[in-house]
């Protein structure tokens, strides 16, 4: 297949189906911190979606506030047409240090959202197993968290949050605490898992290259207060070499285009 990477810009967010939408959604910390001003934007089902931008314009804010971890000062976020009020449990939220229980092994920890619903124990650690496996630690089950290197800790969150069925997963800079190996690994796991899953993921990522290589929609903020000054939606054929895809010239010029459009941000 050629021309497999192709940048399109939107002048607006579309509204097929969407899972989650965020209207008029502004926060503020305070009387003096101005996060966010006035966000609209609307996730389809079944996307990889990646909110990108300078640090301190918000991402994490606009995350938690999908979650329900934090309230909006204005606006609001509706899943599956829903006010979000709350944690639901058709969001998981994969938090960057992983939050696992020290003293719990890894079928605890994977089965742990689902020990908070009051699921029994024998189905809720069939289902941490089947996910264990899906992210690739059969075998480390009775393993603690101490025991495991930064990539297994990140994949035992995931399997916990993949375990509790949501439909929507927000991964606050899921691999950001791992070596460069382990991202990578990470990220076509995180494709592959895609595929089968059909969730919808929002992640919040400083890296423009892997935004480029995962999303299917990257959300672009402007410096604090956050608003949305842009989506891109790389178009990349997936069924290359990963190599092959980082070389691709419409990869390298949506990596450019980004680029170009933060520099100005930089510290
Ligand atoms: N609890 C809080 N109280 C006051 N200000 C806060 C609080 N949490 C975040 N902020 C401020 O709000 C702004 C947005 O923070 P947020 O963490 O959402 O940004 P971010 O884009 O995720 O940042 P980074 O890329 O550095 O992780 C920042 O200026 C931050 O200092």
């Amino acid at each position: 297949m050629t021309a497999t990477v192709r940048a399109i810009r939107q002048a607006m967010p579309d509204t097929a189906n969407p899972v989650v939408e965020v209207r008029n959604l502004s926060k503020r910390y305070g009387s003096s911190v101005e996060a966010l001003r006035d966000v609209n934007l609307s996730f389809p089902t079944g996307q990889l979606i990646s909110l990108l931008g300078p640090s301190g314009c918000g991402k994490t804010t606009l995350l938690k506030i999908i979650a329900g971890l934090l309230p909006a000062t204005s606006g609001e976020v509706l899943v599956k047409g829903q006010k979000v009020t709350a944690p639901g449990p058709e969001r998981a939220f994969v938090f960057q240090d992983f939050a696992l229980l020290p003293w719990g092994s890894v079928l605890r920890n994977a089965a742990f959202g689902l020990e908070l619903r009051g699921v029994p124990k024998a189905e809720r650690e069939a289902k941490a197993k089947h996910y264990i496996e899906q992210v690739g630690l059969a075998g480390f089950e009775n393993r603690y968290p101490h025991e495991l290197s930064g990539g297994m800790r990140q994949r035992v969150g995931l399997a916990r949050a993949l375990a509790v069925d949501a439909d929507v997963l927000l991964l606050d800079e899921p691999f950001s605490a791992v070596d460069e190996q382990n991202r990578r690994k990470f990220q076509e796991d995180l494709l592959r898992l895609r595929q089968i899953e059909n969730k919808t993921l929002i992640f919040v990522t400083h890296s423009i290259e892997e935004a480029v290589y995962l999303s299917d929609r990257i959300v672009l903020l402007s410096p604090r207060p956050g608003r949305v000054s842009d989506i891109i939606e790389p178009k990349i054929s997936r069924d290359r070499d990963p190599d092959q895809i980082r070389r691709d010239s419409g990869y390298l010029d949506t990596v450019e285009t980004i680029w170009r459009g933060l520099r100005d941000y930089a510290d």
